[in-house]
């Protein structure tokens, strides 16, 4: 169970109405906390007689998902329970949340100025996209996926430094867990029809990188243009199309550490470009230190 905001308020409230902290900890133990965490934050709580400002609670909430981040998927991204994340000098704004299976919409991830910099320095060295194939391993040309691509290594330039570390922070994920940011180009009627990005444990072909690096856990796609039509980022399962806007990014989890379970309703496909050309950026994330 995670910690949120409602539960340190339902704490507080209780503790000030004079309820002993045993009763409160067993309560949270019914409904699915360890009795370590729910020992831990009531007795925090109830030691501190102050009444309690939504920045405590923040400070109370972090200190407390830190103990367990990486126990669960359920972990990542503590900070949204506000509308906005402050990164770096970034002002990023939770445009939309979906609890289950978690998928955020976030605004201005991106400056306008980073996304033009990023398709600049894209251009000198675009390819047609591979996939792993998922019996040989091989990188080979796939017709489910009509567009161009080339990636950065982490912290590569000036630029990626700045950006890894922001998209760690943003998705509570050690920087080293994060593979190179892979940017896509699709032209007109490029698509990327739908698939999963976690690796399938059954195919031959994803043993070398499961083994070397583990399990993708979640993805973060940066769109860096504005499409002028088509191009939307679809989730049939979800019934969620996101459109792409210039500076945003969707976020979406599938895989619980804990229980080491994939999500099927994370299929997702680019849809094919009508209008003007679609250029994203993807950030994917391992339960494990990336290494190549
Ligand atoms: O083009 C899109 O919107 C989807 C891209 C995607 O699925 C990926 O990069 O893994
Ligand atoms: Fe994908």
């Amino acid at each position: 169970m995670k910690l949120t905001f409602d539960w340190i308020d339902w704490i507080k409230t209780n503790i000030d109405a004079g309820c002993l902290p045993e009763d409160l900890i067993n309560k949270m133990i019914q409904n699915g906390f360890s009795f370590d965490l729910a020992c831990a934050v009531v007795t925090h709580i109830a030691q501190d007689k102050q009444s309690l400002t939504k920045q405590d609670a923040s400070k109370i909430l972090e200190k407390f998902s830190l103990n367990t981040k990486t126990t669960s998927t359920e972990q990542i991204l503590p900070k949204e329970i506000s509308n906005q994340i402050h990164i770096q000098q970034q002002q990023i704004k939770v445009a939309m949340k979906l609890d289950d299976p978690k998928v955020v919409l976030f605004h201005d991830v991106l400056t306008a100025q980073e996304c033009d910099e990023i398709i600049l320095l894209s251009q000198e060295k675009m390819q047609r996209s591979r996939v792993v194939d998922p019996h040989t391993g091989q990188h080979v040309l796939n017709p489910n996926r009509t567009s161009e691509g080339t990636y950065f290594k982490v912290c590569e330039n000036e630029l990626f430094t700045r950006v890894d570390h922001r998209l760690a922070e943003l998705m509570n994920v050690p920087l080293e867990h994060g593979e190179g940011c892979q940017i896509l180009k699709y032209g007109i009627g490029g698509e990327y029809r739908p698939h999963f990005d976690y690796f399938d444990p059954n195919k031959k072909g994803t043993a070398e990188t499961l083994a070397r690096s583990g399990q993708r856990i979640s993805t973060l796609i940066m769109y860096l243009n504005d499409v002028e039509e088509g191009g939307a980022t679809y989730f049939p399962e979800l019934g969620i199309h996101v459109m792409p806007v210039k500076g945003s990014a969707v976020y979406f989890e599938y895989y619980n550490t804990e229980t080491k379970t994939l999500d099927p309703r994370s299929l997702h496909a680019g849809m094919p470009v009508v209008k003007g050309e679609k250029w994203i950026m993807t950030k994917w994330v391992r339960d494990q230190q990336y290494s190549t």
